[in-house]
């Protein structure tokens, strides 16, 4: 069942969590509410945000200037920085004590650390964005990881692009405390993420995905509920997989233009008028005709799901020889080097091989 959002996240509400038989609910309300002070069953909801790249840390933001209670964490501790100066928490761990902090670099004389295990423990619902499957388990499972700080009346949301085995493996680590656990993989890059209008695909425990509700309303424009754990994950890499098919296919056919004498600036323009148009050939076209990729989606990404798309297809033999061929041209880009610039740079693989028949 599909289930698309109404909730309006503009307004400043913070959360509370509400007790609630034997789960959490949360319920806005407005910081400019009159000072009465909260139900005694009710206290401030605690959100977690674990990886904060192109796409966590404006999520984090929108989340923290909706006045949520956002507990961070990244890998690179620098990272968190910006986040804590907009209100964010930082958790400093010493082993058997947490501190708050108010920058990420206090408490590294000490050896102090942060975890996210610090975080989903001080949390009700931990959300986790990360690069890839490797990342994704390590944050969840590894050492000082997630889980250790799941327990019963916890949610883990885990925003990552990751394949069905690893969201599974990610949710019996995590119900193995008690705790719920959701997949909710995004549609929309880096200007989506930043204006609150991603595209969310879970699938898990539906209570949870009730419970995250408001969040996810703040982050995003819509949300497809699709059941079991893997769902969520399949259909993104359906959709990144036809994606990045696009993109390569697109790249073809500037350069083709180019090389027949005709201007690539009004292929552009051609297709923007006609059935194929896509807002990703607009929005990246002008900047691939003049060799520019400021990166929204970084093309190591792309190739990851291209790669775990192919595992799913081969998963229940279907054919995908189009997918596979954009691979191929995915994988040539990152041999150049191109692993960090946006994914439209795979036309720079097709240059290369141009140059090299030449
Ligand atoms: N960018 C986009 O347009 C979109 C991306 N996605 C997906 O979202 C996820 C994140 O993407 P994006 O934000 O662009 O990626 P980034 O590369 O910008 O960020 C990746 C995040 O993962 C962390 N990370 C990487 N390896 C590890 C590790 N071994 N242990 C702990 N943390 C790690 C990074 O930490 P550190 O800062 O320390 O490197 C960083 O926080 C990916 O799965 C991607 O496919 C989905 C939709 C759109
Ligand atoms: O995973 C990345 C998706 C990018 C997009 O949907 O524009």
């Amino acid at each position: 069942m599909a289930m698309c959002s109404s909730f309006c996240p503009r307004t400043p509400f913070r959360f509370r969590a509400i007790k609630h038989q034997n789960s959490l609910q949360f319920k806005p309300f407005s910081t400019h509410a009159s000072s009465t002070s909260p139900p005694k069953d009710e206290t401030p909801a605690r959100i977690g945000f674990l990886g904060l790249g192109i796409m966590g840390s404006p999520m984090a933001q929108n989340l923290i200037k909706s006045g949520c209670d956002v507990t961070v964490w990244n890998r690179t501790k620098s990272k968190c920085d910006p986040l804590i100066s907009l209100g964010a928490k930082f958790i400093l761990w010493l082993g058997c004590i947490s501190v708050l902090s108010m920058s990420s670099s206090a408490g590294g004389a000490f050896g102090y650390k942060s975890s996210p295990e610090e975080v989903a423990a001080s949390c009700d619902v931990t959300f986790a964005m990360l690069a890839d499957p490797e990342s994704a388990v390590d944050v969840a499972c590894g050492k000082h990881g997630a889980a250790s700080g799941m327990r019963s009346g916890k949610g883990y949301v885990d925003v990552s692009t990751v394949d069905g085995a690893t969201s599974k493996l990610i949710s019996s680590q995590i119900r193995s405390t008690g705790a719920l656990f959701l997949e909710a993989p995004v549609s929309g890059s880096k200007k989506p993420a930043e204006d609150g209008q991603l595209i969310f695909l879970t699938a898990g425990d539906k209570s949870l995905y009730e419970t995250a509700a408001p969040f996810l309303d703040i982050m995003g424009k819509s949300r497809f509920y699709l059941g079991d754990v893997g769902n969520g994950a399949a259909m993104k890499l359906v959709v990144n997989m036809i994606m990045g098919s696009m993109m390569a296919s697109f790249s073809e056919g500037l350069l083709l233009s180019e090389k027949v004498g005709l201007d690539p600036s009004v292929l552009v323009e051609v297709i923007s008028q006609g059935a194929i148009s896509a807002p990703m050939y607009s929005m990246k076209g002008p900047s691939m005709v003049q060799s520019l990729y400021p990166t929204a989606f970084p093309l190591k990404h792309q190739q990851k799901d291209l790669r775990l798309a192919l595992g799913l297809a081969e998963s229940v033999s279907q054919p995908t020889p189009v997918a596979a061929a954009a691979n191929e041209l995915y994988k040539v880009a990152k041999s150049h080097g191109l692993s960090d610039q946006d994914f439209s740079a795979v036309i720079e693989a097709l240059k290369v091989k141009l140059q090299q028949r030449t």
